[in-house]
């Protein structure tokens, strides 16, 4: 494996998820593994999990991790070939991922979407940007259209929770929010949950339709309620437009999930990936309730970007 940036199949997903468990059982079993090599951790936009937990990983396995947080601290970096750069950007990125390349055994990156150059984030040019001039493995650690690390850690979260011999039913529904916000962690969660071999519903308002290319194997359905009938797990996302791209096209309220949403789904369990918007995406009874994995999804960050690193240094 080269890269680590959107599923590739089930069987090294279910290599992953096997590895990271083990690691889970012994976080320090394989201390030496990575002695000697260093990985870059790259962020273009804010994070609290990707960021502590990509380095614990790394820790865990001997790794050195950088962190440049480069929204912030770096030079203000121009994506496009051939570009007169007499304006705000300072350094290309041909420039700065060759040297980032020379420096590391291996890149993680976080580049979020701009949502609303819908072609540019398609195509996640600004990822690919990385991919393209660093000449090193990289890790996405969320890039404009997918979360895997995000999914890898969620994929693990529910193998721990399933019931045995039950095939789970599983729902991702959008929440309301009061920013438009990017669809990778859907989509990936989406990817996954489906290459996986998982029964998946997406329920959303009509017009917040996902990118097929993400979504298709899925059964979308647009009245929540239907759709968690007997769902034994709940992901919880917003997302804005992808048609109407990047829009914001509802608040209806009565899409945060709330306790009176379980009526016929009283054993299913609730994920989201966090950062959560308490009372707005999902309420407070729900996040410290019983129903609440997110907790344990965030733990699991940890030894999926632990699986994935031990994996990409071999
Ligand atoms: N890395 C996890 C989620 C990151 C991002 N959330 C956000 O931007 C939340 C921002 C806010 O709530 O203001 C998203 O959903 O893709
Ligand atoms: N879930 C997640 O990726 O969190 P951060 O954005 O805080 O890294």
């Amino acid at each position: 494996m080269m890269h680590f940036t959107n599923f590739e199949n089930k069987e090294i997903a279910d290599q992953l998820i096997q590895k990271a468990l083990f690691y889970k059982a012994d976080p320090r079993k394989d201390l030496s593994k990575g002695l000697g090599k260093r990985v870059g951790c790259i962020f273009l936009n804010p994070s609290l999990r990707t960021r502590a937990s990509t380095q614990i990983a790394a820790q865990n396995l001997g790794m050195e991790s950088i962190v440049l947080n480069m929204d912030k601290e770096g030079w203000a970096l121009e994506m496009q070939d051939g570009a007169v750069m007499n304006k705000g950007t300072v350094e290309h990125i041909k420039d700065a991922a060759a040297v980032l390349g020379t420096y590391f055994d291996v890149l993680a990156i976080r580049a979020f979407p701009s949502l609303s150059n819908k072609q540019e984030d398609t195509e996640d040019f600004v990822f690919n940007q990385f991919v393209k001039y660093s000449g090193k493995p990289v890790i996405s650690l969320e890039s404009a259209i997918r979360h895997p690390l995000q999914s890898l850690a969620d994929m693990i979260t529910i193998q721990e929770n399933q019931i045995a011999g039950k095939s789970p039913k599983i729902v991702l529904t959008w929440a309301p929010h009061i920013k438009a916000i990017p669809h990778a962690v859907a989509n990936s969660f989406a990817e996954w949950a489906i290459g996986c071999g998982h029964d998946l519903t997406i329920a959303h308002p009509e017009g917040y339709e996902l990118d097929v290319e993400f979504t298709k194997g899925a059964k979308i359905e647009y009245d929540q309620k239907t759709a968690l009938e007997g769902a034994d797990f709940v992901y919880v996302k917003n997302w804005s437009g992808f048609n109407e791209y990047g829009k914001i096209l509802s608040t209806d309220d009565s899409w945060m999930l709330t306790e009176k949403h379980f009526e016929f789904a009283n054993n299913a369990k609730v994920m989201h990936c966090l950062p959560v918007r308490r009372n707005v995406e999902l309420s407070d009874e729900i996040l410290d309730g019983p129903r609440s994995l997110i907790q344990q999804q965030a733990a699991n960050r940890i030894y999926a970007a632990q699986a994935v690193l031990s994996k990409i240094i071999e």
